[in-house]
């Protein structure tokens, strides 16, 4: 036990011992000796945690680690963190069920190392120097910054290509396909671009660091090769909610507090209620989700030309604290009868058009989602305007909370400021149990 904490102990400044193996000072090599006295008085087992440091890895987690296993996936109720790398997919076309296997174990033990902010397979050296190193090191020293990595299904893994001839069924998934799990339909002013839609497969990285979350997309799209390709990915540097009572609700890129009416982690009847897959779906999927990412461009110029009244009548909030235009703080409940008098008649303080108006849950049958987009800038354009937006990111129960909310939205004031350029529905199994991997209980 006392070994095993000396050995914990030294590993928790792994990426400073891995660094000082190149260049040992007197601290490094204390550590060192350290961690060797105390594998000799273990065993095997400090030997081994040895081993794993002049492997280039370390065993113990970084301190900021989130997590990978558990009864759900991380990176849903996990409090936001500021910086997302997003990818999506696809399977090389004749690759079976045995290769998709292969992938996700290997991406689930890729996975358990990132999120731990430790080296992949055998880190940055490998074992014969004509060789690629195991991991690409760009987040080498920097900890493991809450990185999280949520894993997601498209549905076309269960009924293969579009117009491909009976029977398609590649991964031998065509029973399993969950009843929930249908297309997203095409919305009113959808402009989507199919560069930047679906997929087979999607990740989502979170971290505190842009250069955790873009490493660790690399390095699972290296481990892919030769089964799956990259075929998009965002890179989203602002959370636009909160997934957590202690945070602070962000800002969006049109400047208004967002997600302030988000389920909450603390709020777990509602999680149950509301986000997690339950007794309708099939056992693979129970406490799992659907994740619906939205590419949203924003024309944030000609927004920033609209008036604060303007601005504010379209939200139906206040723009510096976020409060309800009926009235009150940011997290009182809007009043949609509240009315003023206007002339011979009333006038509804929350327009009828407005955005939370029209998505609030009092509007839709009572359905809410887990929303946790990031905002993005993609550069420019070349006639001063620049690519901006939110890379929207829903969690549901059911993908058709997303389909009614979307749809309520059709007279949406916002819709003349914003365009759905890319798009995808997911299917995210549920949590990975330690020895298993992402989505085991669907091929069982
Ligand atoms: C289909 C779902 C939604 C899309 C797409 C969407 C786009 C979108 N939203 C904002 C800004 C805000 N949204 C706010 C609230 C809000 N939005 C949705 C759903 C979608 N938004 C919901 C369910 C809610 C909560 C409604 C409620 O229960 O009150 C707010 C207000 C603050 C908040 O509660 O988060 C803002 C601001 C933008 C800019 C946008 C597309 C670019
Ligand atoms: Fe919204």
């Amino acid at each position: 036990m006392m070994a095993v904490e000396q050995s914990a102990e030294n590993e928790k400044e792994a990426g400073e011992v891995d660094s000082e193996l190149l260049r040992p000072s007197r601290r490094g090599l204390f550590g060192l000796l350290g961690a060797g006295a105390a594998g000799l008085a273990l065993g095997g087992g400090g030997g081994a945690a040895l081993a794993s440091h002049l492997a280039g890895g370390s065993e113990a987690p970084d301190s900021g680690s989130v997590p990978f296993h558990g009864a759900h996936q991380a990176g849903i109720v996990t409090p936001a963190q500021d910086r997302l790398h997003f990818a999506a997919f696809d399977m090389v076309s004749g690759s079976g069920r045995e290769e998709l296997i292969a992938l996700l174990r290997d991406w689930t033990s890729a996975a358990e190392r990132l999120v731990r902010g430790q080296e992949v397979g055998t880190g940055i050296e490998p074992s014969n120097a004509l060789l690629p190193p195991d991991d690409t090191g760009e987040a080498t020293g920097l900890g493991a910054g809450h990185l999280t990595l949520t894993f997601g299904l498209g549905r076309r893994l269960f009924t293969g290509r579009e117009g491909a001839s009976d029977p398609d069924d590649p991964f031998g998934l065509r029973s399993r396909l969950p009843r929930a799990f249908e297309p997203l339909p095409s919305f009113a002013f959808d402009l989507l671009d199919a560069t930047q839609s679906g997929g087979d497969l999607c990740v989502q990285a979170c971290a505190d660091d842009p250069q955790i979350a873009v490493h660790a997309i690399r390095n699972l799209a290296r481990i892919a090769v030769g089964r799956a390709h990259l075929s998009w990915s965002q890179l989203g540097f602002g959370r636009t909610a909160s997934t957590s009572r202690r945070q602070d609700t962000p800002r969006n890129l049109f400047g208004f507090k967002d997600g302030t009416a988000n389920v909450m982690a603390e709020d777990t009847a509602s999680l149950e209620q509301h986000i997690w897959a339950g007794a309708e779906a099939p056992e693979w999927m129970r406490g799992g989700s659907y994740l619906v990412a939205r590419k949203i461009q924003m024309t944030i110029e000609s927004w920033d030309r609209a008036s604060l009244d303007e601005q504010e009548r379209i939200i139906g909030r206040t723009k510096r604290e976020g409060g309800p235009l009926s009235g009150g703080a940011e997290f009182d409940q809007p009043d949609f009868e509240a009315a003023v008098p206007a002339g011979d008649t009333e006038e509804p303080m929350i327009d009828v058009a407005a955005h939370v108006r029209l998505a609030h849950p009092d509007h839709n049958g009572g359905a809410r989602m887990l929303r946790r987009g990031y905002n993005y800038v993609d550069g420019s354009n070349g006639l001063g305007q620049l690519g901006a937006g939110l890379f929207f990111i829903s969690f549901q129960r059911d993908p058709e909370t997303f389909v009614r909310v979307q749809r309520s939205l059709k007279p949406d004031l916002l819709n003349e400021y914003i365009r759905h350029i890319g798009s995808g529905l997911w299917a995210i199994p549920a949590g990975v149990q330690p020895g298993g991997f992402i989505a085991q209980a669907l091929f069982e």
